[in-house]
């Protein structure tokens, strides 16, 4: 994009409906998305795939994209937190994506969810700051019942350990996970974030889902993510990138699943999906 004048400060995109930060256009992006934190990631995550190719890489978004058995399929990272994660998904929206599974590691508060767990989100908390400048304080935070449903289906099918529930998503990873700052620095909201949790039976924390939930709602696009429990906060354990590749691989696994739902949806002529379209062979 070099140093090129934009069309409009209002639209920053370049020739051809080039994204101002991701650096990807139309035909550049499949229609299901995974988006993991980590660009790193992208690479692991491609690597699963039948085929893939790097299409861009720019600040914290790196994208690929290939098949995964049969299904055309990309990858594009975020960064931490929910700010980037929305210009990811305005951006990627705006290429022809509609479908989003976030690949990501998360803080576990329960006893039972240790390192290397899976935790596929139905719905976040919307403890970050983007969220409130797209929707009013009461609007849910929540995944697409389908695409969990692929996702459950995917973990089950791996074999792989997982819950189903909320997380909460933070702008911060250390007050805001209740977690001491520089020196030891706390305040009584970070010493209850924990317990606060714990009570409303949140399963843990992570920074983009929330974000990622809220805008997806919003733009009528669907939504998932499957998280790898890396730390504990109740035992005190923390395994770096424990299960990030049962993530990685459960995440491909429920887009070939959900994109197996959406033709068998669409030959029928149904809108919304439901269990038994899935079953029956007719
Ligand atoms: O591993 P990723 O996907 O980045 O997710 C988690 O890890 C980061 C914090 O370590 C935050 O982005 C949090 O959401
Ligand atoms: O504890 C954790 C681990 C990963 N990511 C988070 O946001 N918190």
């Amino acid at each position: 994009m070099g140093d090129e004048r934009l069309r409009s400060a209002a639209r920053p995109e370049g020739e051809e409906g080039l994204q101002y930060h991701l650096r990807v256009k139309r035909g550049d992006v499949a229609r299901y998305v995974l988006l993991p934190g980590d660009p790193e990631r992208t690479d692991l995550i491609a690597r699963l795939w039948d085929e893939a190719r790097l299409v861009a890489h720019h600040r914290e978004y790196r994208t690929w994209t290939g098949r995964y058995k049969g299904v055309p399929i990309s990858v594009t990272s975020t960064g931490i937190g929910s700010p980037s994660t929305a210009i990811a998904v305005e951006e990627l929206l705006r290429v022809g994506a509609e479908t989003f599974i976030r690949v990501g590691t998360m803080g576990g508060i329960r006893d039972d969810l240790r390192p290397g767990t899976l935790v596929i989100g139905s719905a976040a908390v919307r403890m970050e700051g983007t969220s409130g400048q797209y929707a009013p304080p009461g609007f849910p935070a929540a995944a697409s019942y389908d695409v969990v449903a692929a996702l459950v289906e995917a973990a089950e099918t791996l074999g792989v350990r997982y819950k189903v529930g909320i997380v909460a998503s933070t702008d911060s990873f250390y007050l805001g996970q209740g977690r001491p700052g520089f020196r030891g620095y706390m305040t009584p909201a970070a010493s209850d974030v924990i317990p606060q949790l714990r009570s409303a039976g949140a399963l843990g924390f992570e920074m983009e889902a929330s974000a990622l939930f809220t805008l997806s709602q919003l733009y009528g696009a669907r939504a998932g993510c499957v998280c790898a429990v890396v730390a504990n906060r109740v035992s005190g354990e923390f395994v770096v990138n424990a299960g990030v590749e049962d993530a990685a691989r459960v995440a491909s696994e429920a887009v070939a699943i959900l994109a197996r739902w959406d033709r068998e949806r669409e030959r029928r002529g149904k809108k919304w999906f439901y269990p038994g379209l899935a079953c029956r062979r007719t």
